[in-house]
């Protein structure tokens, strides 16, 4: 009586604290009627659980309509699990007032008990996340549609067949009923521990109260039922459905709040809980096997079957996001560190191998080369053949540099612009020399025409600064070196090679030969 004072002291001027009352009514009216009619199935007081029954569908449908997009689903599959049940309800009052002389209004009641069971195994089952795929649901779907329509047959079969008169078949149904209801319930339960939201959390809390209820209200009725109903036994009924309301109603309790399942558990259990499905395929088929041994095992088997090809379409959906995962992994890797033009060392590459190279150096006490290449008169080769042509252009010039048989340890990158550079780790200034004079080969051999230079053909230049045993430089200033030897090529003609340490020294194309800074051939 407090827990409904203060419900609905929370609901003042509200409706639903009018329908908080109309329940207490019919819950009072309910057992009443029941004692003055002497009989739990007469039709007041089936009309009066009716009553019950459609008051919690209609407290569910409301949290539905107020919940949230992404849990309203959830709320509508409860609304309608309670709703199958108020339509048994319903069948069972037509039978008690038209009776049921073939047996229709009993079938069409089955056909509602089994109904009940598609929605209650749907919110069960499902992760509704956004990232679960359509043909998992399908598949979900079906089987919650397979475990009704056997569940039907069995049912049906139990009622109306051979086996109906045995009384051991009766206790058959009890106990499969019974492991379907607590199976349920247990599920739901373990989902409630599982989810990491509050809304899902309340949302499994509401329904686990309610099938709990309805899984230990329906063991003890047909229990009873099979020494005949007593008076009150609708009463009892109501209790699960009077449940239902409250917590739909009512604050949940702090405890849920407070309860924060961790990752990995909330995977975990979000994973398991399908299968339910395939556990109430298998149960199905073993009560089955009662009345046909060889449906029984086809039963069985299409649940393994079925479970089998579940995990096989997870499993390979998740191999194709690996492997997607695995590709973009792949290419991220490819592009940190690459021009994404070129496809060469990019300038953050290029300071990572060129601080390795000089530190190689100092500790080696060997030597430590760069060439800073510039290809000549570039712009003039933009202006007149576009920006697409300089690209192509570049990348070939790239390529060239790259395939010129470089050493392993040795790195060429895009410094920037139209400049490349080349670090050769662990080599003196003449070896620099010899392959600088290789990579102007083999850029002359590209035969890319470009009518700006004097050579008819793209050109490059090229400073080379070193770290000898003597001078000790960092990334910094080597490259400030190799870029000042650089501008004297430029300075000196273009189409050549210069030292940085000793500016003097000037290399002409391959063809060409050694020439002096002044132009005199050494
Ligand atoms: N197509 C293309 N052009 C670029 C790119 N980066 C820089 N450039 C162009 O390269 C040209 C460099 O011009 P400059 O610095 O004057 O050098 P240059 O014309 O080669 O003259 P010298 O180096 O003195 O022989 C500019 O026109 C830039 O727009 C690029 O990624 N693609």
């Amino acid at each position: 009586m407090a827990t409904l004072l203060s419900l609905s002291s929370g609901f003042k001027g509200d409706i639903r604290l009018r329908v908080v009352w109309l329940m207490v009514l019919l819950l009072i009216l309910h057992p009443v009627l029941a004692y003055w009619s002497g009989h739990a199935q007469d039709v007041l007081p089936q009309l009066t659980m009716i009553a019950v029954q459609g008051t919690a569908v209609w407290c569910v449908f409301t949290r539905y309509q107020r919940s949230p997009p992404l849990i309203r689903l959830p709320w509508l599959l409860l609304a309608l699990a309670a709703l199958m049940q108020v339509l048994w309800a319903i069948i069972n009052l037509l039978t008690t007032i038209l009776g049921d002389k073939g047996g229709y209004l009993t079938a069409i009641g089955i056909v509602f008990s089994a109904l009940y069971m598609i929605p209650c195994m749907f919110m069960i089952t499902r992760s509704f996340g956004q990232h679960e795929p359509r043909s998992i649901a399908m598949l979900d779907l079906t089987l919650s549609c397979v475990v009704a329509v056997l569940l039907y047959r069995f049912i049906t079969q139990l009622a109306s067949g051979p086996l109906a008169s045995d009384p051991s078949s009766i206790y058959l149904v009890i106990h499969h009923a019974d492991a379907v209801d607590f199976s349920l319930s247990a599920m739901v339960i373990l989902r409630m521990f599982g989810a990491r939201s509050f809304r899902w959390r309340f949302f499994y809390y509401a329904a686990s109260t309610y099938l709990l209820a309805n899984a230990i209200v329906a063991y003890i009725y047909n229990r009873l039922e099979l020494r005949g109903l007593p008076w009150w036994i609708g009463s009892m009924v109501d209790i699960s459905y009077a449940l239902l309301m409250l917590v739909t109603l009512r604050q949940p309790p702090r405890w849920l709040r407070a309860y924060h399942p961790t990752l990995s558990v909330s995977q975990t259990i979000a994973s398991f809980a399908p299968m339910i499905l395939s556990m109430m395929v298998v149960m199905l088929g073993i009560s089955m096997s009662r009345i046909s041994f060889l449906a029984g095992l086809v039963t069985a088997c299409a649940s393994v079957l079925f479970y089998g090809l579940r995990v096989a379409v997870i499993q390979s959906q998740h191999m194709d996001m690996q492997r997607a995962v695995d590709q973009s992994a792949w290419r991220l890797e490819q592009q940190v560190g690459r021009d994404p033009l070129t496809g060469i060392a990019n300038r953050a590459a290029l300071d990572t191998r060129l601080h390795e190279a000089l530190e190689d150096g100092r500790r080696s006490g060997g030597y430590c080369s760069l060439l800073m290449i510039d290809i000549d008169f570039f712009k003039q080769y933009n202006d007149s053949l576009g920006h697409v042509a300089g690209d192509a252009c570049l990348v070939k010039v790239a390529c060239a540099l790259s395939s010129s048989q470089l050493r392993p340890g040795d790195l060429v990158a895009r410094y920037g612009g139209e400049e490349f550079v080349v670090v050769l780790a662990n080599t003196p200034v003449e070896t620099a020399l010899e392959v600088a004079r290789r990579l102007m080969a083999s850029i002359e051999r590209l035969q890319i025409v470009h009518a700006s230079c004097p050579q008819g053909r793209i050109t490059v230049s090229i400073g080379i600064g070193t770290q000898t045993a003597n001078m000790r430089a960092d990334a910094l200033t080597l490259l400030e070196e190799a870029d000042r030897a650089l501008y004297a090529a430029k300075s000196s003609g273009r189409n050549c090679v210069v030292v940085a340490s000793e500016t003097t020294r000037t290399l002409p194309s391959s063809s060409g030969e050694w020439k002096a800074n002044d132009g005199a051939s050494i």
